[in-house]
């Protein structure tokens, strides 16, 4: 693969990392948002990573945990919706909007260690709190067409991903328009709502996009999740990985980010770790961490950001 000389091309994470931030801390312009928080944004940003080295994209300018990253889109592609099979884990990263939406429908004030408990003890409570629906796993997954049908639109990528590789319909979409009314149970809808995949000379490319993206946070899980999916994607259907394109509709750093983010870019990029199978999935149902190994990843130091909920 030929890297194209556009400036927006780049070999690693970290480079379209410390682009990123640079473009929004400097060009951006501050503005309010739903949390309340204040944001310093650009709209509409793109860059693209070249996977074409085996390379999986973590940022290393902060200490990314891209293994709960990927552990969360596997959750996302198994179908669910349930906070349950993340706590397990030990990620928090999604508990704090159901908290929310309970918290306020029940006029109750539990706090996020409370709420856990409750959602791994209690089925019912579980079902009817602990979720994130309609977002993500059931799109992903089961997403319910509008003459009743439901469409398993992942594996309909993969089959036609093997069977029709030339084709320029290799779109997933976890979108529906009345998400711009009504907001589903935590009131986010998707954040990354879809995306095209590219197949060229047995390379397998991915066009992801993100309608909002939190770049202190969000960027770098988002990133290397869907790094992985181009892996992943390109391994059940015999290719071989090409670029990560990431394009983003309102690009922002939150405004108690911005020291954080300033000291990112006084950091030195290094090269993405290498992404290696140990064991080839073969199906989307057959998704684990034991599956992979990623080798060279040398974080620099963890910065803690205040999530805006
Ligand atoms: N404001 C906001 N930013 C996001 O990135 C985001 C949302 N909201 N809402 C839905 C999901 C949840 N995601 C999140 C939420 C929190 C972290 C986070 O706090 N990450 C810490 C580590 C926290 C931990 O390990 O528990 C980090 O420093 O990366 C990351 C992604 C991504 N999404
Ligand atoms: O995968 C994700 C999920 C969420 N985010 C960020 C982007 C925004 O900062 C918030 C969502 O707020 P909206 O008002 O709904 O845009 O979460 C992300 O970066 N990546």
């Amino acid at each position: 693969m030929m890297i194209h000389n556009f400036p927006t091309a780049f070999t690693s994470a970290d480079e379209a990392y410390h682009y990123t931030v640079s473009r929004v801390l400097n060009l951006g312009q501050d503005r309010g948002d739903r949390t309340g928080t204040g944001t310093r944004a650009v709209f509409g940003h793109n860059v693209e990573i070249d996977l074409s080295g085996g390379t999986l994209p973590v940022v290393s300018l902060k200490k990314t945990r891209y293994q709960d990253a990927i552990a969360e889109l596997i959750w996302m592609l198994s179908g669910s919706n349930s906070l349950v099979p993340l706590i397990e884990q030990g990620i928090h990263i999604w508990t704090d909007w159901p908290l929310k939406a309970y918290n306020l429908e029940t006029g109750e004030n539990i706090g996020r260690d409370e709420f856990e408990a409750r959602v791994l003890a209690d089925p019912e409570f579980a079902e009817k709190w602990g979720t994130i629906a309609p977002c993500y796993g059931t799109e992903m997954r089961s997403f319910e067409s509008s003459g009743g049908a439901v469409i398993d639109q992942f594996q309909q990528l993969v089959d036609e991903i093997k069977s029709n590789g030339e084709s320029r319909r290799l779109i997933w979409s976890l979108w529906r328009p009345e998400f711009v009314t009504v907001k589903g149970g935590t009131g986010l809808p998707p954040c990354h709502f879809g995306g095209a995949v590219n197949v060229t000379n047995g390379e397998l490319s991915i066009k992801l996009r993100l309608r909002s993206s939190d770049v202190g946070l969000g960027w770098p899980y988002n990133v290397a999740q869907y790094g992985y999916l181009l892996h992943l994607l390109a391994a059940l259907t015999d290719n071989k990985p090409g670029m990560l394109v990431v394009d983003i509709d309102d690009c922002h750093i939150y405004q108690n980010h911005i020291d954080g983010m300033t000291e990112v870019l006084e950091r030195e990029c290094r090269t993405d770790p290498k992404f290696i199978w140990k064991r080839k999935p073969t199906s989307l149902d057959d998704l684990s961490l034991d599956d992979f190994e990623v080798v060279g990843y040398e974080p620099q130091g963890f910065i803690k950001l205040p999530v805006a909920v």
